[in-house]
């Protein structure tokens, strides 16, 4: 009787090698089956893994940059066992991704199941202070920057602090890793026409690395599977900077560039945001950082969409996240529809370990 787990590594290993033309599939899924029922479970081979990871980008409905999904660099990381080791290994994730700006798709995959856990939902993001009756930094990470404080961490109070690792290895409290300065990589934000917008001090790190969620494949799940790629400026200028339950620095660019907030209806929001978006990607282009705007961005998902109907491969997608929160109707992917079914290998939503 061939369990749950016995099906999906069977459909993983024949897409495995029906995808890539390789022989000795029988041999192999035998040697699964096998290793599942005396073990209750099987180890990936580097290329089964470095397969899965790049299917899972693939399949990720919610992706508009699925162009490049081939292009993933896969680091094999099972063999970490403590929290230094995982830590060392972020650190080398984070320096060679970021590659002096010039960004790579990369992901780092630490061994099977939930034993290790990363508590950051991205390893480079702003720490949140509550101040008397306002918010400094980020809001999002409130309930971190809390837990780091708890174990002892002190930030300096600003707007820019970046948080330490938080890393737990089994039913050990996490513990705290700086990631050391020269690592990081930020972009000062200056708007190319109008010099007084330096004066918002903004800026934003070069690289998002996203350290919390589960990767799927064959159905073994790798709970600290962290990745990265390069932004689509609406990101920082849309969302991170400009909501207002985020940094909301919307009337502050109004105000530096001499719009008027009078009346909603002269769209001073709108025009504020299309300046900051400006500057997002003006800046990180200057500075030499990898960055793709939302136009680009859509014109590349829809070579995707070319070459996957050539590849005779369904494409599934999730319109509501496709679309650009910034002139969505300006793209094309918001005149057409997409099938939301969930296809395995993905990468999904996990609940923090602090839950
Ligand atoms: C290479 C450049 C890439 C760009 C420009 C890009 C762009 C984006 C954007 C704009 C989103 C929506 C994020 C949001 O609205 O918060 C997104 C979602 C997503 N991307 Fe990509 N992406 C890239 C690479 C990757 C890579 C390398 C992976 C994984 C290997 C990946 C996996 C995902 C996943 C899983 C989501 C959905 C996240 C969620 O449900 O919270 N992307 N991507
Ligand atoms: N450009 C990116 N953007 C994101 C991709 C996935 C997730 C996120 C952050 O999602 C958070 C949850 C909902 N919005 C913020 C951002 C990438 C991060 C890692 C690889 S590409």
């Amino acid at each position: 009787m061939a369990n749950r787990l016995e099906d999906e590594a069977v459909e993983f290993l024949s897409l495995f090698y029906e995808e890539r033309c390789l022989d000795g599939k029988e041999a192999r899924v035998r040697d699964v089956c096998e290793a599942i029922r005396t073990g209750g479970t099987y180890e990936h081979t580097a290329e089964e893994l470095a397969f899965g990871a790049r299917l899972a980008w693939r399949n990720s409905n919610r992706c508009i940059g699925r162009l490049f999904w081939e292009r993933l660099t896969v680091i094999d990381e099972r063999e970490a066992r403590t929290e230094e080791a995982v830590a060392q290994a972020l650190f080398r994730h984070i320096e060679y991704a970021t590659n002096g700006g010039k960004v790579i798709p990369t992901i780092t995959v630490f061994k099977q199941g939930a034993s290790i856990r990363i508590w950051n939902a991205q390893l480079v993001r702003y720490a949140g202070y509550r101040g008397d009756g306002r918010i400094i930094g980020d809001p999002a990470s409130l309930e971190l920057t809390d837990i780091c404080k708890q174990l002892g961490w002190v930030g300096a109070g600003g707007d820019f602090d970046v948080l330490p690792l938080v890393i737990s290895v089994g039913a050990r409290p996490p513990q705290l890793f700086p990631i050391p300065e020269h690592l990081i990589k930020e972009v000062a934000l200056v708007h190319p026409d109008n010099e007084a917008f330096a004066r918002l001090n903004l800026k934003w790190y070069a690289v998002p690395f996203i350290s919390n969620m589960r990767l799927e494949i064959g159905g073994i799940s790798y709970y600290t599977a962290p990745f990265n790629g390069w932004y689509m400026g609406t990101e920082i200028g849309a969302r991170n900077l400009a909501d207002d339950f985020r940094y909301n620095r919307l009337p502050e660019v109004a105000a530096v560039l001499g719009i008027s907030m009078e009346r909603e209806a002269s769209l001073w929001r709108d025009q504020a945001l299309v300046e900051l978006n400006r500057a997002v990607l003006y800046s990180y282009q200057e500075q030499g950082v990898s960055i793709v705007d939302h136009h680009t961005a859509a014109k590349q998902f829809q070579r995707f969409i070319g070459n996957e109907t050539e590849a005779g491969r369904d494409v599934t997608g999730d319109w509501t996240w496709l679309i650009p929160p910034m002139s969505p109707a300006q793209t094309d992917i918001f005149h057409q529809s997409f099938d939301n079914r969930i296809v395995s290998p993905n990468y999904f939503h996990e609940k923090p370990p602090y839950c």
